[in-house]
């Protein structure tokens, strides 16, 4: 038998996994599993999967004739039959391990319809490993190397209800948010993890409590989502600072359309909780890529329990399985993905900020309707200010350490599979006003530039040595194209300004290297300047700062005696509106400014 159509399949997905290195917001893929030996042979004539591939998305149609706009979903990516779980954990999964040695969360969901892979590709077996197991391979070869400290959760999400698998008890897990609105999950273990083999244990054997955690072929009475989370915490070596981080694993429950079954209730109502938190799943993921203020979090149980994985400051992919042989099922679950991916969402990242939250499944957009969205002049300055800070905070990463170890580890990285793999060097940096993010790809010793403002990428074919000022953007033609979409100059000047407002919470703790080699590379390369002091993105986006009450106030601080680091923002964005200096002591204290602080 034929595999599925692919056109563009002889391309490498080099396209992709670039994209993917650098991407935001979560990846809506596609995977079409191999024929099982029962079809091939089967009748000729059933419909196949077809995929049209183009350098930056997939187009998946439903037969090998439908290739008409109407018959036709497009999805980030898709991969064909013949590209193995190997693949895509490499393309979609390695660059988020890669992330969370850097203290981004992450995030790997699959789901498709009943016998589509889903196990298989995220669970796999000791023989034929899935993407959660080849993770855990790299994340131990990595933290053991580091010092690090790895341990495992594993929970199964039946009818809403929350319970642990890895040491089972009566009572559900318990979902609670903190007073700083941080998710607090109770009642589910974490088992420390060393070696590959005490994974395999837990995952495949549960020999922490005699229970098996794999699905059991033959149990098709209950249909639940099945969840892993990888935690890591280690000790940055040059900071001294810890760090922690995790990725999370899921298998959904087979989707299955309510009304097309001819199921008992007691069915009906496993089928519409279990589509329930799908849907809840697509529209958090719409909701992500489109850039919306408000996340639906709450829908369901699953998405709460994802909520620091699957967020604005983590990666995540999700990965849509597929038979071969399309049903009626398999056009549902493509309308969702398709609805939620990113290519059919960045577009709409200007727009979405100034309108009403609106992702309820069913919304359908069409790249007209998203064209013609722009968003209109009268909308408060503050409102775009706002939404494109958090975005560019979800960029930032809070420490360069663990990406230079990376860079410094390059090839040497080794998966369960035995194969060597080189983890592509890239390093990023925050160039002008952070619209665009600059990365250096030691692979190629070339530069290029991810332009915020019009979602492309810019090569620049000079090495990375050659020191570029960060200052002076508009001196470099080659780098940033200016982009008739791009937001009008009074909104580039905005982000400017919280740039800086960001910068003069800490001006004097810029961090300057300590010796030859770094000191060598500082001097060259323009960097986002770092803190001293550990912050990082907390679930809302904001930063927060950890440390004792005293170092925060010291932190927080603008440095400018008896000026707050409110009351400086304030004067920043009052110099931005006017560019009339300040003349007089007057003008100052009609701010607010005390006499005192005057003089
Ligand atoms: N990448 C693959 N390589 C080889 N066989 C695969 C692959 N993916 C799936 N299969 C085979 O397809 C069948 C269905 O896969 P799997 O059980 O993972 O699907 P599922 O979506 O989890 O099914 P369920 O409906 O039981 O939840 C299995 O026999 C599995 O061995």
């Amino acid at each position: 038998m034929d595999s599925p159509s692919v056109a563009g399949g002889s391309m490498d997905s080099s396209a992709s996994m670039l994209s993917n290195q650098l991407r935001k917001g979560v990846r809506v893929v596609g995977k079409i599993r191999p024929f099982l030996d029962s079809e091939i042979g089967g009748p000729s004539g059933r419909d196949q999967i077809s995929v049209t591939r183009s350098d930056e998305h997939a187009l998946v149609g439903l037969g090998e004739q439908s290739t008409s706009r109407k018959d036709s979903y497009k999805l980030d990516w898709c991969y064909n039959q013949d590209e193995d779980i190997d693949h895509v954990y490499r393309v979609e999964v390695k660059p988020l391990i890669e992330g969370l040695f850097c203290g981004r969360n992450a995030c790997v969901v699959a789901y498709g319809t009943r016998g589509s892979g889903k196990s298989q590709l995220i669970q796999g077996s000791e023989e034929n490993p899935g993407l959660a197991m080849m993770a855990i391979g790299e994340i131990l070869a990595i933290a053991n190397e580091m010092r690090g400290f790895v341990t495992v959760s594993s929970y199964e999400v039946s009818q809403d209800h929350i319970y642990d698998i890895l040491e089972p008890k009566e009572q559900e897990v318990l979902i609670l948010e903190d007073a700083a609105r941080k998710i607090q999950v109770r009642g589910l273990s974490q088992v420390p993890v060393n070696s590959i083999s005490d994974f395999k244990k837990l995952y495949f054997h549960g020999c922490n409590t005699g229970k098996a955690c794999q699905k059991l072929p033959d149990d098709t009475t209950t249909r639940n989502h099945r969840g892993l989370i990888i935690y890591l915490s280690l000790v940055d070596n040059e900071s001294n600072k810890s760090l922690v981080g995790k990725i999370g694993f899921v298998s959904l429950a087979d989707y299955e359309d309510v009304k097309q079954k001819g199921n008992v209730k007691s069915q009906l109502a496993e089928s519409s909780k279990i589509n329930k938190s799908l849907y809840a799943l697509s529209n958090i993921v719409y909701a992500l890529n489109a850039g919306e203020n408000f996340i639906p979090y709450r829908e369901s149980k699953l998405t709460r329990m994802l909520q620091d994985c699957l967020c604005k400051t983590s990666t995540a992919v999700v990965i849509t399985c597929l038979n071969p042989f399309p049903c009626q099922d398999t056009v549902s679950i493509l309308n969702l993905a398709s609805r939620s991916c990113q290519v059919a969402n960045q577009h709409r990242h200007y727009s979405a900020k100034v309108t009403k939250s609106g992702s309820r499944f069913g919304q359908s957009f069409t790249p007209s309707t998203v064209a013609i969205r722009k968003m209109p002049m009268s909308v408060k300055k503050n409102e775009f200010a706002k939404c494109t800070s958090i975005e560019k905070k979800g960029y930032t990463t809070p420490s360069t350490t663990n990406r230079r170890w990376f860079e410094k580890l390059g090839s040497s990285v080794k998966t369960p599979g035995s194969r060597m793999y080189r983890s592509t060097g890239y390093k990023e940096n925050v160039i002008s006003s952070t619209l665009s993010v600059r990365y250096d790809d030691f692979d190629t010793n070339k530069q290029f530039i991810i332009d915020d403002t019009i979602g492309k990428t810019v090569f620049d074919e000079r090495p990375t040595a050659v020191a570029i000022d960060s200052t002076n953007v508009e001196n470099q033609p080659l780098l940033v194209k200016e982009n008739p979409s791009s937001p009008p100059l009074s909104e580039r000047l905005r982000e400017i300004s919280n740039s800086l407002k960001l910068l003069s919470t800490k001006t004097n703790s810029i961090q300057t290297p300590k010796s030859g080699e770094y000191l060598k590379k500082e001097t060259t390369e323009p960097k986002t300047p770092g803190v001293s002091f550990p912050m990082r993105l907390d679930n809302e986006s904001k930063f927060e700062y950890i440390g004792t009450p005293r170092e925060v106030f010291e932190t927080r601080s603008t440095g400018l005696k008896g000026i707050g680091e409110k009351r400086a923002a304030y004067i920043l964005e009052l110099r931005e509106e006017s560019h009339e200096p300040f003349k007089n002591m007057e003008d100052l204290r009609e701010l607010g400014l005390s006499r005192k602080q005057v003089t």
